[in-house]
């Protein structure tokens, strides 16, 4: 299996405020690897890392074995913020098409993507109101249909299913891991959520601007000698750094 991103040695500082401090992370092919640690923790400053959009201060990122930032990789990777950039005076539909205008499809290409990522996450008949009209988790749902616009290799998904309803969240899931495993995705997502935690095949901890461990959840689980994912969640947070 051929490794997707490596992270080596990486730090990020914010003026005087160390964010992420000697962050070592590998995630193979067709990996689905969760990031997990409490708010503030630095998870969001190192996927932005990951897709190119900040620098560290040093080590290095490497995405399908070229380092960072790479204006190359950008087609590979789709990225679904934490905050939603969408343009609001436009319909969901443009936007989706505006989106899928920056990567080389054809016309044929761009209208099955809009129409399977607008189906998957359930907005097809929402698609020609405006986005200013969209509620909160329309505005999540319409973000996570741009990142997989392209088909990419790579998706890295800022909590994909905050603000989003339950039924609809079993749908999201069901479609990662079908990503994954008949399509060899690679997929980081960042969560709060234990058992959404539990479906990741290997999940970092990150609290403090470190990984305070890895491994899968069973791993994890033995390690914190704990019966549910709460529960390492809870451990994990005494550990004394
Ligand atoms: N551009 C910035 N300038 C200064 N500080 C920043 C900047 N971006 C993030 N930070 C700080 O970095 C720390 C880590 O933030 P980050 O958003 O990466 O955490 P997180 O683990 O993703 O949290 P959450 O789960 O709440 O999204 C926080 O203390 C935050 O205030």
């Amino acid at each position: 299996m051929s490794v997707s991103i490596e992270v080596n040695h990486l730090t990020k500082s914010y003026g005087k405020k160390q964010i992420l401090n000697e962050i070592n992370l590998t995630i193979d092919e067709g990996q689905l690897y969760g990031l997990i640690g409490p708010s503030g923790a630095g998870k969001t400053t190192l996927v932005k890392m990951i897709v190119g959009m900040d620098l560290p201060n040093s080590g290095s990122i490497h995405v399908l074995n070229k380092k960072m930032p790479n204006i190359q990789v950008l087609k590979d990777i789709g990225y679904m913020a934490q905050s939603d950039a969408l343009y609001s005076s436009l319909t969901g539909k443009e936007n989706l098409t505006f989106f899928a205008s920056l990567y080389k499809l054809t016309k044929e290409e761009m209208k099955t993507r809009i129409s399977y990522a607008a189906d998957l996450v359930n907005l097809k008949e929402e698609l020609n109101k405006r986005v200013s009209d969209y509620s909160g988790g329309m505005k999540r749902r319409l973000s996570l249909a741009i990142a997989l616009i392209q088909n990419p290799k790579i998706l890295i998904l800022d909590e994909p299913t905050v603000g989003i309803d339950p039924e609809l969240k079993i749908g999201i899931w069901a479609e990662l891991l079908r990503l994954k495993n008949k399509e060899g995705k690679t997929i980081i997502v960042t969560t709060h959520v234990m058992d959404e935690a539990e479906r990741c095949d290997m999940i970092a901890m990150v609290r403090d601007g470190k990984i305070l461990t890895s491994g899968t959840p069973e791993e994890l689980k033995t390690q914190f000698h704990a019966n549910s994912f709460d529960e390492v969640f809870l451990h994990a947070g005494r550990i004394k750094l």
